[in-house]
């Protein structure tokens, strides 16, 4: 009930729309429900040769074809109507479940598949566009018929009422009983499918690695294996399915025998017309259809209200914290951050970071190595407040970044991680993300500065050249590059490169890291590379492991340390 009334909600702005349906749908059951009745009536004036009235005769067929067509009609608007207060609502659904992803902590992406979230928008918003409302209205029509066939059946004989009541959900509950039984096998036809599914989406995926290691073989082994389950499973499934059909019209057609038998002997015996016989049989019809539309409104209904709790858990999810109110703003950056007692973990009992300190001047070009794990991008997420600290403060410029909004902090870094991201859209538009005013003469420079003009322009269509999906055949350096073009391009007052030129060639990357330093003069910047060649110029190179800085230094004052740095830098420059 408490989900029902929170879609409602949703759905409110619409509602007199709404009410404007259900008394169309109640308008077109009422048609539907009289014309049986005119049925009888006009069967009963073809009492015998030369006796017909065809004045009154066509008269009841043209109020027939009116009340046919009418309530017809009625329904088609009301169901136009209730799609139009659904996609409505859905669409408000949609929207505040977009903005709300918006204000949650990164933590949330970063531990729920992005195939689920992605799944919620997709399917659980429709599901309850299908489910909520034109269910209610299908359950709506379904009481006015039950309703409405059992108040004009009894006004006009009881003992035919009875009977209709009793055979007619008949044909509807043994198919149910059927249906319950083939279900099983469907929930498992369903399994197996999406078993079959995902292997094939990883064989697909991984095909070239499983030719590399020769698993050919066992792999179309395992694919015949799935293959024969779900065939399995799919025959026993239609098999017990194709019974319900055949037993339904069986079942319907006996109901019809005995109706129109017992309907006979009350003809004969004075109580009915031989007209309202029609009328019982067409009753027997609408009655039943409730009954069997009743399951699958279940199913919708309940498949509705479980996606909105789906999608209601993540609307109520606590949010990050509020930007502060009134908030400390930055205009000139000078780019001096410093980590004061520092503590951070992801998780509360695995401590990462603790009493991290450092000192990074203004303009001052700071790379950070350390293993893999060691903590490095967690630095770079503290800092551009993708996670807050535990404890103690990370300032810029001296003033605590949690005082600041995120945007104004965020504006003054620009951010090249190793895992790129491009969006559908055409190569300039993708480097002219960060900047929308940019002209094609600054797009074309930074794509030189960055390298990544030499492949735009063998291209047909050079900058216009358009990139249908995030898996475009674009090489992983090429992705990287477009990437650098564009922070490039935004032009932001601090530099933080995570691993940014991890997939690029030596040679490239040397004319980058020019371009880089061209750009990074006099600002602040922050380089993580697990190449050490590339960042032996760095005023300040931080070493980490297990969430601790060990040593810090210039390049020089490292080697001669001769510590982990010396070691490391040894390891792969040794002769
Ligand atoms: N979102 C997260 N939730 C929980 N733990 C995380 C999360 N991100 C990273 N970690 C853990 O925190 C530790 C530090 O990770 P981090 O990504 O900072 O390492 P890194 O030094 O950047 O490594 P790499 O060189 O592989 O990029 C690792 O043990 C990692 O498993």
């Amino acid at each position: 009930m408490a989900v029902f009334k929170r879609l409602a909600h949703y759905f409110a702005e619409k509602k007199y729309l709404f009410i404007m349906a259900t008394i169309l749908a109640f308008v077109a059951v009422l048609g539907t429900l009289i014309a049986p009745v005119l049925v009888g009536t006009t069967i009963d004036q073809l009492v015998g040769r030369h006796q017909v009235d065809f004045t009154k005769l066509n008269q009841d067929i043209l109020i027939l074809l009116v009340l046919y067509f009418g309530s017809n009609l009625c329904l088609w608007v009301a169901t136009w109507l209730s799609n139009n207060v659904a996609y409505d609502g859905v669409n408000r659904l949609r929207q505040q479940l977009f903005s709300k992803l918006d204000r949650l902590p990164l933590s949330f992406f970063d531990t729920n598949p992005h195939g689920d979230i992605t799944s919620r928008f997709v399917n659980d918003v429709e599901t309850i566009s299908d489910g909520a409302l034109q269910g209610l209205l299908t359950t709506l029509q379904a009481v006015f018929t039950i309703v409405g066939s059992i108040v004009i059946m009894m006004r006009l004989d009881l003992v035919m009422a009875l009977l209709v009541l009793i055979t007619a959900p008949l044909s509807f509950l043994t198919t149910r009983l059927i249906t319950k039984k083939s279900q099983h096998y469907f929930k498992m036809q369903a399994d197996d499918l999406g078993a079959l599914n995902g292997y094939a989406e990883e064989a697909i995926a991984g095909l070239k690695v499983e030719q590399a290691f020769q698993h050919e073989t066992a792999s179309q082994a395992d694919f015949e294996q799935l293959n024969q389950q779900l065939y399995q499973t799919g025959f026993k499934s239609q098999f017990i399915a194709s019974f319900a059909n055949p037993t339904a019209r069986a079942i319907n057609n006996i109901m019809y025998a005995v109706i129109g038998l017992v309907g006979c002997l009350r003809v004969i015996t004075g109580q009915i017309s031989v007209g309202e016989i029609s009328t019982f049989l067409i009753f027997a019809t609408i009655f039943g259809k409730p009954f069997s539309d009743f399951t699958s409104l279940m199913t919708q209904f309940q498949s509705a209200f479980a996606s909105a709790r789906r999608i209601f858990r993540i609307i109520d999810l606590p949010e990050e914290i509020p930007d502060p109110k009134p908030a400390a703003k930055i205009d000139q950056v000078r780019g001096e951050i410093a980590f004061d007692q520092v503590d951070f973990s992801y998780e509360p009992q695995q401590h990462l970071i603790h009493d991290l300190n450092l000192h990074v001047k203004p303009g001052q070009q700071v790379a950070i190595v350390g293993q893999t794990g060691a903590g490095k991008t967690t630095l770079v997420n503290l800092l551009m407040r993708f996670y807050d600290v535990t404890a103690g403060k990370i300032t810029l410029d001296g003033i605590d970044i949690r005082q600041l909004t995120r945007q104004n902090l965020r504006q003054q870094f620009g951010l090249v991680l190793q895992d790129t991201w491009l969006f559908a859209g055409s190569l300039r538009d993708n480097i002219a993300f960060g900047k929308d005013d940019a002209t094609m003469a600054e797009i074309r420079q930074v794509a030189q500065e960055s390298g990544v003009d030499e492949f735009i322009e063998k291209l047909p269509r050079g900058y216009e050249t358009e990139l249908q999906s995030a898996t475009d055949s674009l090489s992983v350096g090429q992705r990287q590059l477009l990437t650098i073009a564009r922070v490039m391009l935004a032009n932001p007052p601090m530099l933080i490169l995570d691993e940014a030129t991890s997939n690029i060639d030596t040679y490239t990357e040397v004319k980058i890291q020019a371009a880089f330093n061209k750009l990074t003069q006099g600002r602040t910047s922050f380089v993580i590379a697990h190449r050490l060649s590339t960042i032996r110029e760095a005023d300040l190179i931080l070493v980490m492991d297990h969430g601790q800085v060990i040593e810090q230094g210039t390049h020089q004052e490292l080697l001669a340390a001769k510590g982990y740095y010396a070691q490391l830098y040894e390891s792969q420059f040794a002769k």
